[in-house]
C-alpha cells in the first residue's frame, strides 16, 4: 500500500542524519512569499518565512523545518540539497548593467522532462541550450516532444534530432494518444521527485493533469494563439499515488541559458573522447593531419552534421569567453578612469 500523500520526507529522514520528521515538512508551493508545505501527514498553506530568511532562501522542492508561532508557521531553516534546477534569471541576462544571476526553479529534483512542443518553432540551438543548461550529475534528464498528434511536425523535429544526435533518447506524448501518456508514466520512479520545464503553452500542465487524471483544471480549452486559457504562475508539486512519484509543475518561460559554466559533454562525449587520439592537443578537427574526428567522418562512423554541430559550439564557448573578457576589460577601464 502506498502512503497517502507521501512527499517523500520519511525517505529524507532515513537518508540522513536527523533524529524526527515531527517538525520536518517539504514546500510543494511557492506563491511570491508565502510558501504550501507538506508534513509528514498534512499540508498547511500560507506558511511564512522566519525572520531574518526571505523568500530567496527557500524553494519548491526545498526539505525545511518548520515552527508554529503567534497563530502563524513559519519556516525556520533549510534542509541539506541534493541538488538545484536552475537558469539564468531571463531579464539579467539581457541587461548589460545587471549581473546575471541564476534564477533556481526547484530543489531536490531526480528527474527533469523537458518539453518541446511539435506545434512550436524548433531549433536545435534550443536543445542544445536545454540540455546544457540542466545538465548534471544525479539528474536524468528527458526529452519530450509534446503534442505529438502534429504528426508531421514530431517527425521532422526527431529526425533533425537524430541527424545530429544519433544518441539522444527522445519521446514524443500527446493527450489525444493515451498510450504515449501510459509511456511516460513508465519512466517515473517510486518514491523520487519529476519536474516538467519548457516554453509557455508546450502542454506542462496538460500532461500533468492526464497524468494525475486530474481534469479538473482548464487546460483544454484551445485559445488561437495556441497558448491555452490556463497559464502557470506558480511552482508547485503534486502526488501521483498510482506510481508513488511526486510531479512539479513550473511556470512556462521565454529563454533558457545558464550562468554556470556548461560542458558539452552530454552532446558531444564522442566527439570528445575521439579528440583524445589526435595528433595536436589543441586540434580543431578543422583541417589538422592526423585528427581523429575528422578521420572518423570520413570512416563514416560520425555525420558531418554533428562534426559542424561541435564546431559551432566551440565557436560560441570560445566567443563567450572573449565577450566575458571584454566584460572584464571595460570594468576595468571604468575603474581607472573614476580612480
Ligand atoms: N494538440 C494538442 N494540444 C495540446 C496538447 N497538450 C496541451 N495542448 C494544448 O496546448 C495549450 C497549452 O497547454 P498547457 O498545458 O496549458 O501548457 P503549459 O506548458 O502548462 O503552459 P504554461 O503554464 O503557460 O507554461 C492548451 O490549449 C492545451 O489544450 C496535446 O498533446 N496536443
Ligand atoms: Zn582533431
Amino acid at each position: 500500500m502506498f502512503e497517502q500523500k507521501n512527499f517523500g520526507i520519511k525517505k529524507y529522514v532515513n537518508e540522513n542524519p536527523i533524529n524526527s520528521h515531527s517538525d520536518i515538512a517539504r514546500v510543494i508551493q511557492k506563491n511570491n512569499h508565502l510558501y504550501t508545505i507538506a508534513t509528514i501527514d498534512k499540508i498547511i498553506p500560507r506558511v511564512k518565512v522566519a525572520h531574518k530568511l526571505t523568500d530567496k532562501d527557500f524553494y519548491v522542492g526545498d526539505f525545511v523545518m518548520f515552527n508554529w508561532q503567534d497563530d502563524d508557521y513559519y519556516l525556520e531553516e533549510l534542509l541539506q540539497r541534493k541538488n538545484v534546477i536552475s537558469k539564468a534569471s531571463s531579464h539579467a541576462a539581457k541587461s548589460y548593467h545587471v549581473k546575471s544571476y541564476e534564477q533556481i526553479l526547484a530543489t531536490n529534483v531526480d528527474q527533469l522532462y523537458i518539453l518541446i512542443a511539435a506545434d512550436q518553432r524548433f531549433t536545435l540551438s534550443k536543445l542544445e541550450r536545454y540540455l546544457m543548461t540542466f545538465n548534471q550529475e544525479k539528474l536524468e534528464l528527458n526529452i519530450l516532444i509534446s503534442k505529438a498528434d502534429y504528426i508531421e511536425e514530431t517527425k521532422e523535429i526527431i529526425e533533425t534530432i537524430h541527424s545530429n544526435y544519433p544518441k539522444v533518447k527522445i519521446t514524443s506524448v500527446s493527450m489525444h494518444q493515451g498510450e504515449s501518456i501510459q509511456l511516460v508514466k513508465d519512466t517515473l520512479y517510486s518514491g523520487k521527485t519529476a519536474m516538467f520545464i519548457g516554453a509557455s503553452g508546450v502542454g506542462k500542465s496538460t500532461l500533468i493533469n492526464y497524468l494525475t487524471n486530474n481534469r479538473s483544471e482548464d487546460t483544454n480549452s484551445v485559445r488561437t494563439d495556441g497558448k491555452g486559457k490556463h497559464t502557470t504562475t506558480v511552482t508547485k508539486m503534486l502526488y501521483l499515488e498510482e506510481t508513488d512519484s511526486l510531479l512539479i509543475d513550473s511556470p512556462g518561460f521565454k529563454t533558457i541559458s545558464t550562468t554556470n559554466e556548461v560542458d558539452g559533454n552530454i552532446l558531444f562525449a564522442e566527439i570528445q573522447d575521439l579528440a583524445k587520439y589526435c595528433k595536436f592537443n589543441d586540434c580543431t578537427h578543422n583541417h589538422e593531419s592526423g585528427c581523429a574526428v575528422i578521420r572518423a567522418v570520413e570512416d563514416g562512423e560520425l555525420s558531418t552534421e554533428q562534426l559542424s554541430r561541435y564546431s559551432l559550439y566551440e565557436k560560441k564557448l570560445r566567443g563567450q569567453l572573449k565577450y566575458e573578457n571584454m566584460k572584464q576589460l571595460k570594468k576595468q577601464k571604468k575603474f581607472y578612469s573614476k580612480n
